[in-house]
This record gives structure tokens, sequence and C-alpha cells, in this order.
């Protein structure tokens, strides 16, 4: 398995380019199960969670075409075509090594009027249930029965009737099944208390270019009326917040300057908000944003929550980049119970963190040192690489598969602004 090494103690410096994002692509990839034409999207991130989600398109019968990608440019365009849905089941091996393999569930619903997919189980971050996903389908008519570790979801001849879900819980995937599930209904669905994230609002961006009717998109309730078929479309998915977030902590804990070119400064209020209270300048340009860090860094105190309040993927990140501030910071994890697997990790390369049920604390210390280090999910990785950017001496961080499904090329994209960084490949 390759491992990434680096030398830390060089200020990050210069330009860096931000791809598409995650889990904007996450969800509009299956947006081609909704209609017979091609769908074409731009600026789609070369990951591992990218390519395995359309190897599961694959077997559902959706080609997928790469045009013209040079392997220098980052990002590529894809063209997928739905021409016949030829199977509706989302298999185990495929559901388990990428979670969001459940967003075919919708799509295949309202496209076939039937899906069988693999229920996801658990993972590193904590139980991750998808009982709103199944509540939300039967809210708009659908029939769901589980069996042998497998949700079939199906609804009545003619198409899902409609109806209405509030969510007692804002769950991103569970909306945007329900809305890839209501663009196709007979009726009409709303879905209260509904997920707010950009990435949402870029999937509703794309069901419209396909000729969705949606009402209240970037608001908390939503409300689908469906349409007898769509048809294809081209559209750009929307820059990474994440990545751009992460790189934000890289200028920040190396006391550098880095320009994120094609970030969108409106998706990351709560994060650009949170790195000028710890001291960071940020500054809007007219292609990205500078973030510049020169004096020492403050302490914060951060509770994760729904979009537009801090996001839970940067949890990991901000409690690297805090473990050299200048007091105690408090970080409160309110989304997954379990996404705190960095932490023992961070300790072993000298942080002083305690963590106490869904309270983190986190006491600066003058320095990080360099240290042989493993995680178990990407954003935890990530603040790991972080961590080794800073840190004295040398840093192998193992399990990088775990950073190829979120990062595109990211030792490319640190070395080009003067991190001393390599992967190690094993063949
Ligand atoms: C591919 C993708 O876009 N992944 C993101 C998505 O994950 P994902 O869509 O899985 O996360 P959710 O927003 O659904 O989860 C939020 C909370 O709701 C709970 N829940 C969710 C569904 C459900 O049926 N029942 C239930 O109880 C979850 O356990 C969690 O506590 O949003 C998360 C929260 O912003 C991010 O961390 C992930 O990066
Ligand atoms: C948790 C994440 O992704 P996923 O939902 O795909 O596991 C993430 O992007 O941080």
């Amino acid at each position: 398995m390759d491992q990434i090494h680096i030398r830390g103690g060089a200020r990050l410096q210069g330009r860096l380019p931000i791809s598409g994002a995650k889990n904007a692509a996450l969800t509009l990839l299956p947006c081609a199960l909704l209609t017979d034409e091609p769908v074409t999207l731009r600026n789609l991130p070369r990951l591992a969670d990218v390519d395995s989600f359309g190897h599961l398109l694959n077997q559902l019968g959706v080609s997928t075409m790469i045009e013209g990608a040079r392997p220098e440019d980052f990002g590529r365009v894809m063209t997928l075509r739905a021409g016949r849905v030829t199977s509706t089941e989302a298999p185990y091996d495929i559901v388990r090594k990428m979670r969001a393999s459940i967003l075919v569930l919708g799509p295949l619903l309202a496209r076939a009027g039937e899906a069988t997919v693999s229920l996801p189980g658990g993972c590193a971050i904590g139980n991750r249930p998808i009982d709103l996903h199944l509540k939300a389908l039967e809210a708009f008519g659908a029939t769901i029965e589980i069996a042998a570790g497998y949700v079939r979801a199906s609804a009545p001849d003619g198409g899902l009737p409609g109806g209405t879900f509030s969510f007692p819980v804002v769950s991103v995937g569970a909306t945007e099944n329900a809305l890839m599930a209501a663009v196709l209904a007979n009726g009409s669905c709303t879905l209260e208390n509904a997920a707010r994230e950009p990435e949402i609002v870029d999937l509703c961006k794309l069901l419209t270019a396909m000729g969705a009717e949606i009402e209240g998109i970037g608001g908390g309730t939503l409300t689908v009326h469906g349409k007898k078929r769509l048809h294809g479309a081209t559209y750009s998915v929307m820059p990474d917040r994440i990545e751009a977030g992460s790189y934000a902590c890289a200028a920040a804990i190396t006391g550098g300057s880095l320009d994120l070119i094609g970030a969108n400064p409106a998706d990351m209020q709560a994060i650009l908000a949170a790195l000028r209270e710890a001291g960071v300048h940020v500054e809007a340009l007219r292609d990205g944003i500078r973030i510049a860090a020169d004096g020492p860094l403050r302490p914060l105190t951060l509770s994760t929550a729904p979009f537009p309040a801090f996001p839970t993927d940067m949890q990991a990140q901000f409690m690297a980049m805090l473990t050299l501030a200048q007091g105690a910071s408090v970080l409160t994890e309110t989304i997954f119970e379990n996404r705190y697997m960095h932490v023992p990790e961070l300790a072993r390369m000298g942080a002083d963190i305690s963590v106490n049920g869904r309270t983190a604390i986190v006491r600066g210390v003058e320095r990080l040192t360099g240290a042989p280090v493993m995680a178990t999910d990407l954003r935890a990785s990530m603040s790991l690489i972080l961590a080794g950017l800073a840190a004295e001496g040398e840093t192998l961080v193992s399990r990088v598969y775990h950073l190829d499904r979120g990062y595109e090329r990211l030792e490319e994209k640190l070395s080009a602004v003067g991190a001393d960084i390599e992967r190690i490949s094993d063949g």
C-alpha cells in the first residue's frame, strides 16, 4: 500500500488549484440514471470514489466516456448515458467500499420503478444509518422491504404518487436520494428540514438543467413538481469547499500564504470565519481565496452542525491546526459519534488533546514532531498530513487510499507550493 512521506517545516507559498467537489460529484453522477439522454459533467475530480461510482453506474447499464483529459490537467469531463437501465441492483461489494453508492436508490426507483441496494452498514466515523432515506421514499409512496442485508424499494405502477416528509434530523444523503426520486414522481413531493449544503444546491441546479421543477432551492423546504421525463444536460461540478478548507489549514499551520484558485468564499463562510477568528488573514480574490498566516494562531471554540454552520468534514483538519495554537481550543462533534479517530495519532506527534464524549479539548503545544502514523478515514488522514507539514522531522502517513478517495493528487498540489512531500508507491 502507498505511503506519504513528509519532511515538515516548509512554509507553503503560491497558487493551489481547487478541484471539483467530491461530495457534489457523488450526487451528480447518479442523476445520469434519470434520463435516456446524455449527461455531461465538467470539472469532475479525479478521485477513487468517482471511479468507483462510474463502475457502479456501468453495472446498471450506464455508459461513461471520458473526454480529452490530458494527464497533467486536474479534473475531467465525463459523459454518461443511461439509454436503458439494465440492472437495478447495487451489490454489497461496491456499497461497502463507497457509502455514497446508496445514492442510486432514489434515481433507480424513479426511472425503473424499483431498486435493490445493499445496506451500507457502519464505517470508521460512526453508525450512519439510512432510515431517513427510506422513510422519505416511503412518504412519497414507495414500498420498502429489507431482507438479507439488502433494501428493496419499489414504486406503484405508473410511478411515485408524491407526498411530504419532514426530516427529524438534517441528512445530506437522504435529502439527495429523496430529491432524485421526486423529480420523476406523478405528483408533488415536499421535503421539510431538508439539508441546505451547497452540494444540495448543486444537485438541484443539475436537476433543473435536466428539466426538473424544484421550489425553495437553497432553503430548508424543497418542493418538487414531478415531470414525466427529464432530458440531458451539461453541468460543471462546484469547487470542493472541504478541499479548499483543508489547504487553508495547510497555509495556516505552516505560517504560509496560499491562493486557493477556484474556491468559492460564499460556500465557505463558517470555515473562513473560524480561520479569521484564529488570527489567519482571509481575502476574497477575483479567482479564489487568499489565506495568509504570519502571527501566532489563536485557540477556538467550535461545534460542528449542518450547513451553514461549521462542517463536520473540517473538524479533523482544524483540530490539527489548533494543536499549535496559543491556548486551549474546545471542539464539539455533533454529527458523527466516532469522528475522533485521528486524536491518538496526533497525540503520537506530540499533540495534547483530551476527548470526553463528543467534546475534545486541544491544548496548544510549542511543536509537533514527525512520526509514522496511520488513519482510518479521509479527513482524519488529512489532519495527519497537516500535522506532518508543520512537524519537526519526518512523518510517514500510511493507508493513503483514504486520501485518494477525496483529495485529487494531494502530493502534487502540495509540493508545487513548497512542501517536502512524496508518495512512496509499493508498485
Ligand atoms: C458523500 C457525502 O456527501 N458525504 C457527506 C454526507 O454524508 P451523509 O449524507 O452520509 O451524512 P448525513 O447528512 O446523512 O448524516 C448526518 C447525520 O444524520 C444521521 N442519519 C443520516 C441518515 C439517516 O438515514 N439516518 C440518520 O440518522 C447520520 O448518522 C448523521 O449523524 O454528509 C455528511 C454530513 O455533512 C458529510 O460528513 C459527508 O462527507
Ligand atoms: C465522510 C466523508 O465522505 P463519505 O460520506 O463519502 O464517507 C467525507 O467526505 O468527509
